[in-house]
């Protein structure tokens, strides 16, 4: 029998990982209906995703495979989740990201539909803005992309590679869809996607709120 081109123990451990936090992201109504997609690189050559459909709020280790930088399916014949290019390119561009995480909560989709025609939500002033890498005060502002959404991912996928080569960030919207949040490991990746989320949050209340 040939050899696993990646290192089976570590996709063990970090199945598990995915499972407990995708199952606690599911807990907070992220991901309803089968949506949502999440992954953590194993190497400069594989990374562990989610099998496409299921629900993800009974996800298990089992619902996890690896796929390379190209999106291919490694040693299996699962189908990987139909977002994969959108995982991978972000891998394959930046070696310092480790986990990317996308859901489909309210918020993020109501936000993404009104700040669609805008094609970015600015977020500004928030305590909560020290919760992303590198950010050390309120005082500053991040902008975060709205992307037309697409059935076809290299389409949706060339339109993040072209943001990345503007700007240094750490999610994107995806018009009438969702969110896509990472970092170096899950905990970073978890704590963006939380920001972000908490965020929009805050933004669609005080649209509300003022006259
Ligand atoms: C159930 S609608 C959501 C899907 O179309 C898709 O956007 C999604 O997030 C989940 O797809 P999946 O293939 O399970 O990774
Ligand atoms: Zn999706």
């Amino acid at each position: 029998m040939n050899a696993l081109p990646y290192d089976a123990q570590l996709l063990h451990a970090r199945a598990a990982e995915l499972a407990r936090n995708v199952c606690e992201i599911a807990a907070a109504g992220w991901t309803p209906a089968t949506s949502s997609n999440f992954s953590q690189r194993l190497d400069d050559r594989h990374v562990a995703i989610t099998v496409s459909g299921g629900d993800k709020g009974q996800l298990t280790a089992d619902g996890i495979m690896v796929v390379d930088l190209e999106g291919n399916a490694v040693a299996t014949e699962r189908r990987s989740s139909a977002e994969t290019l959108l995982h991978t390119r972000l891998y394959r561009r930046f070696a310092e990201v480790g986990c990317v995480l996308h859901t489909h909560s309210q918020n993020q989709t109501v936000a993404s539909r009104l700040y669609a025609p805008a094609g970015k939500v600015r977020l500004e002033g928030y305590e909560m803005l020290k919760a992303f890498h590198g950010n050390t005060t309120h005082d500053t502002a991040i902008e975060l992309p709205v992307l037309p959404n697409s059935q076809h991912m290299p389409t949706l996928a060339d339109q993040v590679d072209a943001l990345l080569d503007r700007q240094s960030m750490w999610g994107y919207l995806i018009d009438g869809h969702g969110l896509y949040a990472w970092g170096r490991d899950m905990a970073e990746a978890r704590r963006h996607l939380e920001a972000f989320d908490f965020l929009l949050g805050c933004e669609l209340e005080l649209r509300k709120l003022q006259p």
